[in-house]
Parts: structure tokens; C-alpha cells; sequence
């Protein structure tokens, strides 16, 4: 699965300017097209991650490695999804999806053609001219993934993305996620992703791999690799697989927080 690395983070240690340790000794290998999520207990550094691999902030002591290369600067080719989907109100749902092409100066035509092609994959295909207040919760974070995706990046970093949505919209999306990721069972992922969650099940349902962070200052403490194949629908959420390793995680991710509790 790793055939080659995408993502490295080796001995990585994150101290903010107000003196703050939030990660310490990190280490992480995300390889070429893989789904990775991290879970861990609040506040113990995912978003910290996320900025680090996306270039938007600088480790304190170690590397972060791209392609084998020191990150420098915000990478160009990285898609970013936030729980908030935070969409221009007053602008209608292309012009939100095109907005990251628009920053790239990319030409009238050709972000038109882009953000077209990106809300079709999404399913909001009929939406391109609605203004986002007539979206639901569901429909804002799809088209804040057509908006991320719209670069075509081969790095997508989704904090928590789908956490402020009811859990029927949430799988829904969960599933739609791994139809963009991986569009042909046995075909290439179209992009890297790192998922940051709370909830176990959704990194189980989604993962390749999912890494436990410890409590602050954070570093992996535990990975659990997810044998099952894709496509995954609703009924692999019944299987023992997935059973089992929602299990796993949860005794790890209980252990994880104790020492936040402990001290
Ligand atoms: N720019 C910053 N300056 C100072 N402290 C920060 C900064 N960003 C994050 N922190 C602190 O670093 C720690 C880790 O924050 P981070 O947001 O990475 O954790 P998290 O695991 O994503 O949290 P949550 O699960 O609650 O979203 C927290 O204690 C946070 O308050």
C-alpha cells in the first residue's frame, strides 16, 4: 500500500508562540492515493497536522517531507475542507467553486468549465446558479468539496468535515467521499486524503488506515490498518471487519484520552 510516500512527518514537534507544545515527536507516512484518518482525544493536534501537510505552518524541530521533498510555503496542490463550508453568501454556487481557480488567475472559460465538472461529481450538477442559502447543511458541504476539488489537487485535508451534520447526511456524504476518492473499484485514487474525525465509525467506514493520536502534546501512539475492499456501502458498516476494528480503536482512542485524565 505504501508504494511510495506522499506525506512524511518525521520526529515533527509543534510549539506555538504562546509557548503551547502541541505536538511532539511526530511521526506519519501517508502514501501516494491512500485514505488516512486521524482520530485522537480534543484538542491534541489533528488540525495542527492537517496545516503542517499543507504547508500553511512550519514545524518547530523535524521534517515535513512532500514527495520527498521539504514542504516550503503553502503546496499549491492541496484541497481543503473545513466543517464550516463557509460559501460566499451573496455569490450563487459556481462562483464559490470556481473562487480557488479565480485566486489562480485561471481564465473566465476554463474555471466555468471546472466548477461545472466539479459540482456534477458532487451531485449538485443542477445547482450551478442557486444561491447557497437555498442549499441544506448537506448540499453546502458537497459543494465545499466541489470547491476544494475544483484544482483537481492530489491532496485532499478534510477537518472534520461532516461533524455538524445529521448522521443519515453524514453516512450519505461519507459514501459519496469514496465514489470521488477511488471513482472505479479496481482503478487509481484520484487524490491522497487525510480525514480528521471524532467518530470512529466514519474513520473506520472510510480508511485505508486510521491513526490514533495521543492526548497533548500529540504523536501517533496507534495505527489499525482496515482490511476491507472499495467499494464500501452502507452494509459494510454491519460487517466484522469493521465491527472489530471500531472496537480496537475505541479501546485505543479511550487509552489515548486517559492520559489527558491522568495528567
Ligand atoms: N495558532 C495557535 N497558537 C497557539 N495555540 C494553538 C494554535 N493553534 C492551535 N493551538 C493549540 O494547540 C493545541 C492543538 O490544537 P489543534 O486544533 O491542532 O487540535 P485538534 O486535535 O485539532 O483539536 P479538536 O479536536 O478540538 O479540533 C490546542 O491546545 C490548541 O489550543
Amino acid at each position: 500500500m505504501k508504494s511510495s510516500q506522499f506525506i512524511e512527518l518525521k520526529a515533527v514537534d509543534r510549539r506555538y508562540e504562546t509557548g503551547l507544545l502541541a505536538l511532539e515527536g511526530v511521526d506519519m507516512q501517508i502514501g501516494q492515493g491512500e485514505f488516512v484518518s486521524l482520530l485522537g482525544p480534543s484538542g491534541c493536534g489533528k488540525s495542527s497536522v492537517l496545516r503542517l501537510m499543507a504547508g500553511l505552518d512550519r514545524a518547530s524541530a523535524g521534517e515535513v517531507l512532500r514527495k520527498g521533498e521539504a514542504a516550503r510555503g503553502p503546496a499549491g496542490d492541496t484541497g481543503f475542507v473545513f466543517q464550516e463550508p463557509t460559501l460566499m453568501p451573496w455569490a450563487n454556487v459556481a462562483t464559490n467553486v470556481e473562487l480557488p481557480l479565480r485566486l489562480q488567475g485561471a481564465p473566465a472559460d476554463s474555471r466555468e468549465k471546472a466548477a461545472r465538472a466539479a459540482l456534477q461529481l458532487v451531485g449538485l450538477g443542477d445547482f450551478a446558479e442557486s444561491s447557497p442559502r437555498e442549499l441544506s447543511g448537506g448540499m453546502k458541504m458537497r459543494a465545499a468539496i466541489a470547491r476544494a476539488l475544483v484544482t483537481q489537487p492530489s491532496l485532499l485535508l478534510l477537518d472534520e468535515p461532516f461533524a455538524a451534520l445529521d448522521e443519515i447526511t453524514r453516512n450519505g456524504l461519507n459514501e459519496a467521499l469514496l465514489q470521488l476518492w477511488k471513482p472505479k473499484p479496481r482503478g487509481a485514487a484520484a487524490f491522497t486524503s487525510v480525514f480528521v474525525t471524532h467518530s470512529i465509525g466514519e474513520a473506520v467506514f472510510l480508511s485505508q488506515r486510521v491513526l490514533v493520536m495521543s492526548a497533548r502534546p500529540g504523536r501517533v501512539v496507534d495505527e489499525v490498518e482496515i482490511k476491507a475492499a472499495y467499494p464500501r456501502d452502507a452494509s459494510f458498516r454491519q460487517s466484522k471487519v469493521y465491527l472489530q476494528a471500531c472496537a480496537r480503536l475505541t479501546e485505543s482512542l479511550a487509552r489515548a484520552s486517559e492520559e489527558t485524565a491522568l495528567g
